[in-house]
C-alpha cells in the first residue's frame, strides 16, 4: 500500500471538460490532463485533484487507483496524523475542511450513518461535486437512497452516485474483468454526471449513464442483491424435485415393500434421484415454453398485444432463462448419474444373479433384440436432447446472445422446442421400459 509502482500512470488523463453550469464553481480546480503546459508552474501542479473524505479501505484503494492514473489525491480525515500512516507519502492527508478546499470533486468514502459530519462543511462544499459511493447492508434499507439523503442534506452541492458497485479489492486491480469494470452513475446535473463518467473512464472503468438521481436506489441495491430473478425458478425446481422424488419413492420403494416385502431401499441415493432429475428437467423446460404459449393465448383472448400481462405471467416470462438453465443443469447431472449406474455394486450383483438364472434355465444366448433397440434409442435421444439443451445454455451467455440476430435467436429457440419433444420421447421410452 505504501509504494505505488505504477505512479505516473500508463494512461495520462485526457482533458476533462470544465463544467459550464453556474452551479459548478472552482473551475480552476477542474481536471486537466497530466502534464498540460500552461506556462505557469511545473506539470505536477496541474495534476487533476480529487478529494476523498474518510480513510477506510475504500478510500485507500481509490487513492491507489487515482495515483496510478495520474491524479493528485487529497484525503480528509478526522485524524490526519494517524490516517497518513496508511497512505503513500505523495498523498496529502489533512483535515476535512482543508481537503474539501483543495478540490472541486469530493468523494465521500464514509458511511451514510456518518454523513452528519458534512453539516459543518456545508459552506465549503457549496457548488462542488459530491460523489456518493456508499452501500447499504440490506435492499431498500432506508426510505430514500443514500445519495438522495445526501442531496437533501446538502442542496447547494451537486450529488453524483457512482463507484459503489466496485469493491475496494476490485478498485486495486489494474485490469479488472467484465462485471467489475462497470460503474453505474447518476445525478440530476448532466454536467456533473458527464464529469464523473469521464473520471471513471480515465480510471479504466466502463461508466454506465443511469440518468437522474432517482436511479440511485437501484444502483445502491445492485451490490447487495442475491441472484435476483432466480428465487422463483429455484423454488419451482425444489418443489418439483420434492414432488417427483416422493412419487418415485412411493412407487419404486414403498409399493414393492408393502406388496411383496421386497426391500429396495438401496435405490434411494442413485436410482430414485436419477429418476427425479430428468423429470424435473423436462418439466422446467416445458414451463419455459408454456409461459410463451400462455402469453400468446392472453393476447388472442383480448385481441391486442398492448394489454399488460398479469403480474404472475410477467414474472414467469422474465424467469424463462433461469428455468432453461436450471433444466440444463439438472439434465447434465442426470447424465453423470446415468454414466455411473454400472459402477454400482448392486448392479454387479443383479447382473450375476441374472447370469446365474440364465445358466440355471439353460439359456445360452440371452440377447433380447427389442430390449437392445429400446435402450439404444433411449440413450441416443438422451444425448441429442442434451446437445440441444447445451445450445440453449450457451446462447444465454450475454456475449454469445449479443452476436445473434432475431432470426438466429428464433431458430435456436425452435431447436430447443425440438429438444423438449426429444426429451419427451426419451422419457416415454424409459417409462415403457420400466413398466
Ligand atoms: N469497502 C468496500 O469494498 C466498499 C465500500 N463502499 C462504501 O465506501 C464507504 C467507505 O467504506 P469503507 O472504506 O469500507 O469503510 P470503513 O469503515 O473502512 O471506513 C470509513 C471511514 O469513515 C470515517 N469515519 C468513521 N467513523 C466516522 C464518524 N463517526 N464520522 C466521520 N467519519 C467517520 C473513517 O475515516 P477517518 O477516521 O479518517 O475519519 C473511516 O476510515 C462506505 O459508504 C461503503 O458503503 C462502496 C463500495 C465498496
Ligand atoms: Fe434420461
Amino acid at each position: 500500500m505504501d509504494s505505488i509502482s505504477m505512479m505516473g500512470g500508463r494512461r495520462s488523463p485526457v482533458f476533462f471538460t470544465a463544467p459550464s453550469s453556474h452551479h459548478l464553481r472552482h473551475t480552476q480546480a477542474c481536471f486537466l490532463p497530466n502534464g498540460t503546459k500552461s506556462g505557469v508552474g511545473d506539470a505536477d501542479s496541474f495534476r487533476p485533484t480529487v478529494a476523498i473524505l474518510g480513510s477506510g479501505d475504500f478510500s485507500k484503494c481509490l487513492t491507489i487507483r487515482l495515483l496510478r492514473y495520474g491524479f493528485h489525491v487529497v484525503v480528509g480525515s478526522r485524524n490526519p496524523k494517524v490516517a497518513a500512516q496508511s497512505f503513500p507519502h505523495v498523498v496529502d492527508v489533512t483535515h476535512h475542511e482543508d481537503a474539501v478546499g483543495k478540490a472541486s470533486v469530493v468523494v465521500l468514502a464514509i458511511r451514510r450513518e456518518h454523513y452528519s459530519v458534512l453539516w459543518d462543511l456545508k459552506h465549503l462544499l457549496e457548488g462542488k461535486i459530491l460523489v456518493d459511493v456508499s452501500n447499504n447492508r440490506r435492499v431498500n434499507q432506508y426510505p430514500e437512497s443514500n445519495a438522495e439523503y445526501l442531496a437533501s442534506l446538502l442542496p447547494d452541492s451537486i450529488t453524483v452516485k457512482g463507484f459503489n458497485v466496485i469493491s475496494a479489492w476490485a478498485m486495486q486491480q489494474s485490469c479488472p474483468k467484465d462485471a467489475s469494470t462497470q460503474v453505474f452513475i447518476c445525478s440530476d446535473s448532466v454536467e456533473a454526471r458527464q464529469q464523473i463518467m469521464e473520471l471513471a473512464r480515465q480510471l479504466n472503468f466502463l461508466p454506465v449513464d443511469m440518468g437522474t438521481l432517482s436511479s440511485s436506489r437501484d444502483i445502491e441495491n445492485i451490490p447487495i442483491q442475491l441472484f435476483p430473478g432466480w428465487k422463483g425458478p429455484v423454488l419451482a425446481a425444489v418443489a418439483l424435485s420434492i414432488f417427483f422424488f416422493a412419487y418415485s419413492f412411493v412407487r419404486d420403494v414403498i409399493h414393492p415393500y408393502v406388496k411383496h416385502k421386497q426391500s429396495d431401499f438401496y435405490k434411494i441415493p442413485i436410482e430414485i434421484v436419477n429418476r427425479t432429475l430428468p423429470t424435473v428437467a423436462i418439466t422446467l423446460l416445458a414451463l419455459v415454453y408454456l409461459a410463451g404459449q400462455l402469453a400468446a393465448a392472453h393476447q388472442l383472448y383480448y385481441g391486442t398485444k398492448y394489454r399488460h400481462f398479469p403480474h404472475w405471467l410477467e414474472g414467469w416470462l422474465q424467469s424463462r432463462k433461469q428455468l432453461g438453465l436450471l433444466s440444463f443443469f439438472l439434465a447434465a447431472v442426470h447424465v453423470v448419474y446415468s454414466l455411473c449406474l454400472p459402477m454400482r455394486r448392486s448392479e454387479r450383483y443383479l447382473m450375476l444373479n441374472t447370469a446365474y438364472q440364465q445358466v440355471h434355465a439353460n439359456v445360452e444366448n440371452g440377447w433380447n433384440e427389442e430390449e437392445v433397440w429400446r435402450v439404444e434409442m433411449y440413450v441416443s435421444f438422451g444425448i441429442m436432447s442434451l446437445g440441444l439443451l447445451s445450445l440453449l445454455a450457451v446462447t444465454s451467455i450475454p456475449s454469445v446472445h449479443s452476436t445473434l440476430n432475431w432470426r438466429e435467436f428464433s431458430f435456436i429457440q425452435t431447436l430447443d422446442a425440438e429438444c423438449l419433444s426429444l426429451r419427451g420421447v426419451e422419457e416415454c421410452w424409459r417409462a415403457t421400459r420400466v413398466q
